[in-house]
């Protein structure tokens, strides 16, 4: 099973998108919708509404007047407040209900426009944002759903930025222009990503290997691992110390292969292991055998635990390790190195670009890995001299 947050302000084009992906087979949870039925005539979430807000909510026949309860709640931040407290529970419960009795190999697409708002990115396995410009979105709300500009203007102003949206988004999809352009970008998506994406966490299969090309620096690595270390410790709760972004993609200025390395701290290896099951629900399967250990003389093996994203479009590995092993420390210590240390990144960087052209002939990884590791060995005792000098501690 997968999870599909779909979120985007109003207008945007959330159901346009939606509706797209129930087209292709996927399982449709419509936020919207869930929030008209439970404050139904005769639910508790309608007396609720009628105690907070009184009669004046109702309609004649007894049912929510909704224009009437609209202009109170996007209005005032306070009245909205009030809503929310009543309505979002309800919604939350309902929600929960229909995803699990969704099937184990479903693509759920849960179109939520308060996903933001409510700070529930991490409860899917990828977010989705549509966006348009205001402009835009006011006037076909006006012009196609028959809304006063007012409260469409008023609702936007009561909902997200589009910076705030942008940090959560793993996949942009922009519907400033023709309904055929967004479209064609879904059926991708969908085949593309979804469908894999889908398999590979029922499956509990990392995403297949990719190519080891060296990229340059890319800007927007560390909100990208931002995004999905938020991921990994809501998944990991109480036993997650902490996670951290480590690896090439976590210095900036330096190429390296477009794989976020991520770091899980642990308390012990029981916890790691514990983990397991929790993080491949969440979309990072483990790598199942015996790793040879860097961190031991004369190359020791050990069950490492590795997780490994089954994004196919973000390829991302994670280390799970306990807290102060070498191995842990080592991690963070390189990293915060050759951050502190220009000279040093661009020396590695110059190891990288030369050991990659020269095993570009026979492609193999392994070769690749081999000879960069002696080179990193090398730069550990530097390291730890600029540690001991600067009082680093992870
Ligand atoms: C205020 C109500 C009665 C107005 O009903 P109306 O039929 O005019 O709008 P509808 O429910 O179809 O919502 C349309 C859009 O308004 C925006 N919106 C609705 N509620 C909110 C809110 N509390 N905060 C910000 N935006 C909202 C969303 O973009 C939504 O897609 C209704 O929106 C409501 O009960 N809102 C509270 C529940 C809620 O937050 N729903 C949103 C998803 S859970
Ligand atoms: N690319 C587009 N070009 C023109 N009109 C569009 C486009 N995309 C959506 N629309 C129209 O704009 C309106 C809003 O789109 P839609 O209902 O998909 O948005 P939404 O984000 O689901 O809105 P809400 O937040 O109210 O649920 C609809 O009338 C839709 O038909």
């Amino acid at each position: 099973m997968l999870r599909v947050g779909l979120t985007g302000g109003i207008g945007a084009g959330k159901s346009t998108v939606a509706n797209r992906l129930a087209e292709h087979g996927a399982v449709l949870v419509d936020s919207d919708r869930i929030a008209r039925e439970v404050v139904e005539p005769g639910t508790e979430g309608l007396a609720r509404l009628v105690e907070e807000f009184g009669p004046g909510i109702l309609a004649a026949d007894g049912s929510l007047d909704r224009p009437a309860l609209a202009a109170k709640a996007f209005a005032d931040d306070e009245s909205r407040r009030r809503l929310n407290a009543i309505v979002h529970p309800l919604v939350g419960a309902r929600t929960g209900e229909l995803m699990a009795a969704a099937r184990p190999d479903a693509v759920i697409v849960h179109d939520i426009p308060l996903l933001v708002e409510n700070g529930l990115a991490t409860a899917y396995h990828l977010v989705v944002v549509v966006d348009a410009p205001v402009e835009v979105r006011v006037r076909r709300l006006v012009s196609a759903r028959g809304m006063a500009e007012d409260d469409a203007r008023a609702r936007i102003r009561a909902q997200a930025s589009t910076e705030q949206r942008r940090a959560v988004a793993d996949v942009w999809l922009d519907n400033g222009g023709a309904e055929d352009v967004v479209l064609a970008e879904v059926d991708a998506l969908w085949a593309d990503r979804l469908v894999p994406f889908e398999a590979n966490v029922r499956l509990r299969r990392p995403r297949p290997p990719r190519s080891p090309e060296i990229a340059e620096y890319d800007l927007t690595w560390p909100a990208q691992a931002e995004r999905v270390l938020a991921r990994v410790r809501a998944a990991a709760g109480e036993l997650g110390v902490r996670a951290d972004h480590i690896g090439s993609t976590a210095v900036p200025g330096l190429p390296a292969k477009d794989i976020l390395d991520l770091q899980l701290t642990v308390s012990t290896l029981d916890d790691a292991d514990t983990l397991k099951e929790l993080l491949g629900d969440a979309g990072f399967p483990r790598l199942d055998g015996d790793w040879l250990d860097d961190a031991q003389d004369g190359g020791g093996t050990w069950p490492k635990r590795l997780h490994v994203g089954a994004d196919p479009r973000r390829a991302v590995n994670l280390h799970v390790r306990s807290l102060e092993t070498p191995a842990w420390r080592l991690a963070l210590l390189f990293r915060d190195f050759l951050r502190a240390n220009a000279a040093e990144r661009d020396d590695y960087r110059d190891v990288k670009l030369r050991l990659a052209a020269a095993h570009a002939a026979d492609g193999t990884v392994e070769a690749y890995a081999y000879e960069k590791q002696e080179w990193v060995n090398g730069v550990f005792a530097r390291a730890e001299k600029w540690a001991a000098a600067t009082g680093w501690t992870p």
